[in-house]
Parts: C-alpha cells; structure tokens; sequence
C-alpha cells in the first residue's frame, strides 16, 4: 500500500512514492518499506534467527529481482552479510567480500507484489543500469580461461541481474574489432569484453572506424578481466577503492556507473592507432615482447628476464618532444620548431573538421583537432632507458605505472627514464609495483597535451633500434627483422610517433 505521508514536507523535488506493506520476510512477520532506492523491513512478530530490522540499498546491494504470485524474490549481493542493520550514522557498506544471497518478501496478496516489482523496476531504471549487453569473449587471451570466466563467473550475476545478452567469442585477431565495426549498436546499453586489456582496445578502434563513430564510441565499455595483465579492470577497481576481483569487476557493470575515458591518437603519417591505456618504448616494452620466448617458464618468465635486460641494460637515442600541461612547462627545454606527423590525408572531404577522414563511401575518426601552431613543444634529449606514457595508473594488477593519471583530463602522464646506472634500473623496476619509481632523480614525470617520439638506435650499435608498444600491440620494431608467424607492424621505427588526447570521448563502466 502507498504511505500517504510521502512527499509531504515541502521538498521541491518530485520524490518517489514511499511503499510500506505488511509481509512476511524470510518466513518472519515484518513491515516492509520501499523508500527512494532503498528496501527496508522491521519484524513486527517474534524475531527468529538473530533477525532485526534489515535494509538493502538496490543500487549497491541488489543484483535482481523476481516477481512469483504473492512472493518478492531480491537476488542481493551485499558486502558481509545479506542485508545489514541500519547503520547509527545513516551509511553502510564497509569492506568484505560480496555474497550471493536472497531475501523472499512474502506479500498478502499478488497485486501487492506486481505493485512493488514495478516499483523496483522503476527505480533501477533511474538507475542506469544496463538491460541488454552484447559480451565478446576472448578464450585465446592470458591463461585461456575466458570460456570458463564466462560461464562460472559473469553469466550467474548477469542472469540473476535479468540482463539479457548476446554472447560472441573471437575466432581470430582483430575479430572483436570486426565485430564493433559492423554491430547493430541500437540492440544494446553496452559491450563487454572477457578478455584482456588487447580486446577491448579492438573494440574501441573498431567504433572509431564507423561512419557513425560520435555516436558509436558512446556505447558504455566494459571489461572482465581474463587476460594477462588486466590493468584497466586493476586502474577503475583501485580509483573507486574497490579490491581487485572478477565479482567486483562483474558488479560494477551490472550497477551502471559509467565514467568518461580519454582516447589517445597515435600517428606515423596516414598510420593510426587509437589507444585507451599506454604506450612503452625502452626497457618495459623490451621486457614484455622479448620474453614471449620464455612463455613455457610461466610467470616467472618477467622477472627472469628483467634481470637478464639489467645486467645488460640497454639505453636508446632519440628525442621525446611534448606539449606540457598546465604546470609542467618547467620540464625539458623549449623547442623552436616542429612539423606535424599527420599527413594531410589525401580525401579528406571535411576542411576544418580534423575529426574525420572522409572519402567516397566512409567518414571515420581522425584523432582530436590540433591546432599544431598553438602549441609550444618542449623536448628531452636521449638517451633513454624507459618511457612510458600512458592514460591510467595501471600497465596490470601488479604494476602501478603512473600514480597520477586521472581516466579523462585530457592528458597523458609520461614517465621517462633517463640513463642510469644498472642497480637504480632494478629499483625503478622494483618501485613500479607500488609507483614509488617516480620519485628517483633519475625519472621525469609529467603530464602532456601531445607528445612526439622520436626513437632512435640502441647506444653502442649502428643498426639495432627498440620496441614501441601501446596497449600490448607492437607498434614499430627497429630490433629484428619480423619473424614469419608475427603479425605486420603499423609503424615504422625511426620516425617519429605522434600522440594526442580525445578527452572523455570514450565511456566506461566502472565502480563509481
Ligand atoms: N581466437 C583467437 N585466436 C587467436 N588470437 C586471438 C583470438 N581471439 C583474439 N585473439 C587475439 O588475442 C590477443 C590477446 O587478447 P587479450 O587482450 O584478450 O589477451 P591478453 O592476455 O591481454 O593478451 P596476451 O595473452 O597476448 O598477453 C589479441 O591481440 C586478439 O586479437
């Protein structure tokens, strides 16, 4: 029944109905109450099983629910406990673990519980949570567990949640980019990869290839970590103080949080790639693509191999130019001129609307529109030992590569490493657990509107050159000659890689 107080008491804001029924919850006689997001109950019979008055917060709490003749049944998934005791000081939650569980509101009659049910449903849609998700799932990717993540782990909270869903697996690189390309984005609220950070990138420059790309590169983003570093999932969990877990991952898109996330062009004349994390060149990127060769020893195979690259530690030539951010213009030296690395793309249609490349049948995404001669470049001169240059905090759960970057400033954290002795290059390594590297003299961190790199020749030899890697695709290789099953580079190694940053042009789920 409705309570006739609600809304009363002035408020200018068009509140809620507030419902209270009698019922029976959990077999015990109580008083219910729906108020705003909110289901609360106080028994009004003998109190069994240690039961007192109990709520649950439906954003943060509740998975679903269901609707069976005169019976409520709320899928939760609350921290600790079921349901907990109104807390002294009117908040809840805490830390612990989620926990699957159910609490059955028994009504006296059935159109009470239809009443109520729609009511839910109403306040979940206030919610933003999402109704239909299509789910790429890579069971290629890190330890090939994905098939089972799947089905073991997300499909049990996205059916409890009443989300339906499309499931598609990836049959071959770059499938999931096909598939953003070409999907029917009206079906659904959002896409999901099961995978590592790799398909996700996939799917953001799939969009980014559509004719319909502004509107396409809106569709809420989500990721289940299956892969081998995972750092987005680590960066959103960790920014909303949120421990590192696949149920935490899972939940965060159920509640619909979304947040706004930068997208990085990176060019090398009519050559782009679009990036959401970071792109290494140096030691890092060394160490990551090298030591595929010692997959079979598992994970000890980065460590093993961090080693091996600091007793032999590795220093390159080139020139990192940039445009600071407000407050970094202290950094490096001033550069007197700079031509751009965006060649004028033959076609394009859109003068003024660097945007978009256009030619007779499509219209795609550019990158952001620089005005190259309102930019005052800076540079720091080689040799280098590392750079990393990258959107958020984390390279994967463990690595904490740049401890200030926000999901959409606008900028892009760099993280360079100068030549140093090799025992300093073990710390740094060491510090990129916890990201305490940047502190050492020995690094420059700074945020940047552009960057360019030119990447030159490993000290000491006249052929060899390094390794550029952005979001786990090797960009330019200036190392070895490319072996038969390694797929072709983008880029070229030696000239020089452009990046800028589209702020928020991507959307997200995430904890908060
Ligand atoms: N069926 C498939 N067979 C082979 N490769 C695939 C398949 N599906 C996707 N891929 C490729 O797998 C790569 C890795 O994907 P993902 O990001 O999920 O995993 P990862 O664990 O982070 O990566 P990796 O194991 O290579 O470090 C991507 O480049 C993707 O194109």
């Amino acid at each position: 029944m409705a309570d006739p107080e609600a809304g009363a008491g002035g408020s200018p804001e068009p509140r809620e109905e507030t419902l209270v029924e009698p019922a029976r919850v959990n077999g015990s006689a109580a008083e219910a109450t729906l108020s705003g997001t909110e289901l609360a109950w106080r028994p009004t019979g003998p109190i069994r099983d240690g039961g007192g008055s109990r709520k649950l917060e439906l954003e943060s709490d509740v998975l679903g629910f269901q609707v069976e003749g005169r019976a409520l049944k709320v899928a939760t998934f609350a921290r600790g406990e079921e349901a907990r005791p109104p807390s002294p000081l009117g908040c809840g939650g805490g830390g612990g673990d989620r926990k699957r569980g159910e609490v059955v509101v028994e009504m006296e009659s059935e159109d009470a519980a239809q009443r109520w049910g729609d009511a839910i449903r109403d306040r979940f849609a206030t919610l933003g949570r999402p109704k239909r998700l299509l789910i790429i799932v890579n069971p290629y990717g890190g330890k090939r567990g994905a098939r089972k993540i799947f089905q073991t782990e997300v499909l049990p909270l996205i059916e409890a949640a009443g989300i339906h869903y499309i499931m598609q697996e990836t049959k071959h690189r770059l499938h999931a980019q096909e598939i953003a390309r070409s999907l029917d984005l009206r079906k659904y609220d959002g896409v999901i990869c099961v995978s590592g950070d790799g398909i996700l990138v996939e799917v953001v420059n799939g969009l980014l290839q559509r004719n319909d790309w502004s509107t396409a590169i809106k569709v809420p983003l989500g990721i289940i970590p299956a892969g081998t570093g995972n750092g987005m999932v680590q960066a959103l969990l960790h920014s909303s103080g949120e421990p590192f877990s696949m149920s935490n991952a899972v939940f965060a898109i159920i509640r619909g949080h979304k947040r706004a996330l930068d997208v990085t062009s990176v060019v090398q004349g009519k050559t782009k790639f679009f990036s959401v994390m970071m792109l290494t060149w140096g030691l890092v990127a060394d160490i990551d693509i090298e030591s595929e060769k010692f997959r079979w020893m598992g994970s000890a195979r980065i460590d093993f191999y961090s080693l091996l690259r600091v007793v032999n530690l590795r220093r390159y030539s080139g020139r990192i130019l940039f445009v600071p951010a407000p407050g970094y213009e202290g950094i490096g030296d001033p550069v007197e001129h700079t031509t751009s690395c965006k060649s004028n793309e033959a076609g394009n249609t859109n003068e003024g609307d660097t945007s978009n490349v256009c030619n007779n049948e499509t219209c795609t995404y550019s990158g952001p529109s620089v005005d190259e001669a309102d930019l005052e470049w800076r540079s720091l001169n080689g040799p280098f030992v590392n750079a990393w240059i990258s959107n958020i905090a984390f390279a994967s759960e463990g690595v904490m590569i740049a401890p200030q970057a926000q999901f959409a400033d606008g900028y892009l954290d760099a993280a360079i490493i100068k030549d140093c002795p090799r025992s300093v290059a073990l710390r740094l390594l060491l510090g990129m657990k916890d990201g305490s590297y940047i502190e050492s003299p020995y690094v420059e961190y700074f945020k940047v509107k552009a960057l360019r790199i030119e990447p030159g020749l490993r000290v000491g030899s006249s052929t060899i050159g390094g390794i550029i890697d952005a979001d786990g695709e090797v960009l330019a290789r200036g190392d070895v000659t490319r072996s038969g099953d390694e797929p072709e580079h983008l880029m070229a190694y030696g000239a020089p890689i452009q990046l800028t940053v589209d702020q928020g042009l991507a959307t997200i789920f995430s904890p908060r």
